[in-house]
């Protein structure tokens, strides 16, 4: 399965010119070139060749286990690569929002506090944030929370403060994994406006882990399919066109 392989008029398969078309039109972030990462003796992904540009959304899809956590932890720099290479461009600032974020709870610091921490500078108003441009901290709801404790919070509340801080340090990279699991983060419609705002406005380029396929064909302008190697990457309309995800999902049971 992958993007239409029809010839265009110069010889060039469609597909290439649409890959060519997306590579010239945005800048550069991020490339992976056959990597691979694993845990004890299993490797949980191989061969994985992916890019990332700037002003758009990637999305990541496959089945359970397929190596995409993984994937994002080892871009994120928390897990090493067993093989391949990442080239980055030069200064990228990168920010990862994992699906879940082990926390004590009984650490005593406020919202405004945790996020003063994680940002590195002294400390976090709502007037300092409009100077930084940080307007995601109304719409993420998290200016109310700034006097609370984080350990106090609803477990969508405290995903709120992280996303927040994610993007408070101005990332041109956000990494998401499955950011409305467990938790209705924003709601289904604030977290899609969300995630245009960052893009169109922004900027960013957004690399996002998600079962929501929905939402992935909808929002995304790439897609990557992955169960364990890349399977099939392309536009949405390319890679998820219903008979073709059924056929890969089903074609490629995981292995484990
Ligand atoms: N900390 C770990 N230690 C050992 N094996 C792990 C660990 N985390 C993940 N794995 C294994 O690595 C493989 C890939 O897992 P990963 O979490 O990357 O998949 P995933 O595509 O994100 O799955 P899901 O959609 O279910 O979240 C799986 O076989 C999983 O069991």
């Amino acid at each position: 399965m992958g993007p239409g392989s029809e010839q265009g008029s110069e010889g060039r398969s469609d597909a290439a010119d649409v890959a060519i078309r997306r590579a010239a039109s945005r800048p550069f972030l991020l490339r992976t070139e056959g990597i691979a990462a694993g845990y004890g003796d299993e490797a949980a992904f191989e061969e994985v060749s992916l890019e990332v540009f700037g002003r758009e959304v990637v999305s990541l899809i496959g089945p359970n286990g397929a190596g995409k956590t993984t994937l994002l932890r080892c871009l994120a720099g928390i897990l090493p690569l067993r093989q391949g290479r990442v080239e980055k461009a030069f200064g990228l600032r990168m920010s990862y929002l994992p699906q879940r974020l082990s926390f004590d709870r009984l650490l005593p610091v406020t919202v405004a506090e945790f996020l003063s921490l994680r940002l590195g500078r002294p400390f976090f108003r709502p007037g300092w944030a409009k100077q930084e441009r940080v307007e995601s901290l109304e719409e993420l709801g998290v200016t109310s929370l700034l006097d609370r404790r984080l350990g106090e919070l609803s477990g969508g509340e405290r995903q709120r403060v992280f996303l927040a801080a994610a993007l408070a340090k101005r990332p041109q990279l956000l990494l998401l994994d499955e950011p409305a699991t467990g938790v209705d983060l924003l709601g289904a419609a604030a977290f899609d406006a969300l995630l245009h705002r960052l893009r169109d406005r922004d900027g960013l380029g957004i690399l996002l882990v998600s079962h929501d396929l929905h939402l992935v064909h909808h929002i995304s302008d790439w897609v990557y399919f992955l169960n364990r190697r890349i399977l099939a990457s392309g536009p949405p309309k390319e890679v998820m066109r219903e008979d073709q995800l059924a056929a890969a999902y089903q074609r490629f049971p995981h292995p484990g």
